[in-house]
């Protein structure tokens, strides 16, 4: 059966790389979509702030999208050393990732600020990309579909759609370690971040639910194919243009 989402593959840098490292990693994976001129998938890459811009200029005409990691609530102000949406898109990036665990435990990032995070996406023009997940003590509590539920009441907006939202789902216990839940887990925990979303837009059927958390080229096909699951958010195996484009063909 065809599928009714179209797969989104987006690579978080994180706090990686300069510029040379940068460039050459964008322009390896754009001429890798550029040759595979894919319509039914989506490449976004995320890199490091101060990046955006050039590789964003060095993605122009490969079809592969841009993002930011992270944004601020305001569109300007006294918030030093602070990127905001529209900065971010002034820049060239089409997607926001906000929320990421990394930033709710760095940061102390709450359900609240990441919410707000998200309509300041909206304002500026960019798609979110809310993140969440458990722990491995809530995971060994039995507390993971409660922990989800939470985060996502807390974090999305009102007024999020099929259009205008992407959720991923990562794990805590799994981002970079090597670890994967089950696909029969991932399935069980999209399929009820879909069922929440229900009550929370009119159109869950329709938002892209993307699972990150150790995804690479080997474990791609099983993980991208399990029930609900319509893409992935990468880290370490997205900067490794081989790899990050061996995920994508797997989608
Ligand atoms: O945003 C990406 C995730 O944190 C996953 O990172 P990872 O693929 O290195 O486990």
């Amino acid at each position: 059966m065809a599928r009714t989402r179209r797969p989104l593959i987006a690579g978080n840098w994180k706090m990686n790389g300069v510029k040379a490292d940068a460039l050459a990693l964008a322009r390896d994976v754009a001429a890798g979509v550029k040759a595979s001129a894919w319509s039914d998938r989506e490449l976004l890459v995320c890199p490091p702030a101060t990046l955006v811009a050039a590789v964003a200029e060095a993605a122009k005409g490969s079809g592969l999208l841009v993002g930011g990691q992270n944004c601020h609530a305001k569109a300007s102000g006294a918030h030093t050393g602070d990127v905001s949406a529209e900065m971010l898109k002034d820049a060239g990036a089409t997607h926001v990732i906000v929320g990421h665990s990394e930033r709710r435990a760095d940061c102390g990032e709450t359900d609240a600020i990441v919410k707000a995070k998200a309509e300041a996406a909206w304002r500026a023009g960019l798609l979110p990309i809310v993140c969440i997940g458990e722990t491995l003590a809530e995971r060994e509590a039995g507390k993971t579909l409660e922990v989800l539920e939470t985060q996502l009441e807390g974090s999305v907006p009102a007024g999020a759609t099929a259009a205008n939202l992407v959720v991923a789902y990562e794990p805590v216990w799994a981002i970079g370690t090597g670890k994967t839940p089950t696909v029969a887990e991932v399935a069980a925990a999209h399929a009820h971040i879909r069922k929440v979303l229900g009550g929370l837009t009119g159109e869950a059927a329709g938002v892209r639910l993307l699972y990150g958390g150790s995804v690479k080229g080997s474990n791609a096909a099983e993980l991208l194919a399990a029930g609900d699951v319509d893409g992935a958010l990468v880290g370490g195996a997205s900067l490794v243009a081989a790899e990050f484009l061996a995920i994508a063909k797997a989608a």
